[in-house]
C-alpha cells in the first residue's frame, strides 16, 4: 500500500491542511503518517486516519527520516517555514538528507505538493 507522510511547521500547517481537505479522497486511498502536532491537527480537520510520530521537535522528523531509510515510504510532503529558523534544524537537514539518498520523494511547498500527488496517483 502506498504510505505517506505528511508534515507542516506552524506557518505552514493551515496550507497543509487545506490541501488534505482538497486531496481528501486521494489521501484516504493511503498509510499515512505525521509528526504529533501535524497529524492531530489534520484527523481533527480533514477526514483523515493518521499514524502520529513525535512532534518534529521532539524527533518526530527523525523518526520519519527513518521510515525512509528502511524504503516503507513513497512520498513526502513537507511544507517548511522558509522565513524562520527552527531550533531542530539538523533533524530537518537529516531527514532532506535521507531522502536524497533513497531518491525518495520530498515535496517542500505546495506547487510540488501538488505534482507528487500527481505522480502518486499515476
Ligand atoms: O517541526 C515539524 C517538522 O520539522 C513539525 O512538527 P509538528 O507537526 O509536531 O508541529
Amino acid at each position: 500500500m502506498t504510505r505517506v507522510a505528511l508534515i507542516a511547521h506552524d506557518e505552514k500547517k493551515s496550507d497543509l491542511i487545506e490541501f488534505a481537505q482538497n486531496h481528501e479522497d486521494q489521501l484516504q486511498e493511503y498509510e499515512l503518517i505525521a509528526t504529533g502536532t501535524t497529524g492531530k491537527r489534520l484527523m481533527e480537520e480533514a477526514d483523515l486516519e493518521i499514524e502520529r510520530k513525535q512532534s518534529g521537535p521532539l524527533g518526530g522528523d527523525l523518526m520519519i527520516g527513518s521510515e525512509v531509510a528502511e524504503g516503507r515510504l513513497d512520498g513526502i510532503i513537507f511544507l517548511r517555514d522558509p522565513l524562520r529558523a527552527q531550533p531542530h534544524e539538523p533533524d530537518i537537514s537529516a531527514l532532506l538528507r535521507i531522502c536524497d539518498v533513497h531518491d525518495t520523494a520530498i515535496a517542500t511547498n505546495v506547487t510540488s505538493a501538488e505534482f507528487l500527488i500527481e505522480g502518486l496517483a499515476e
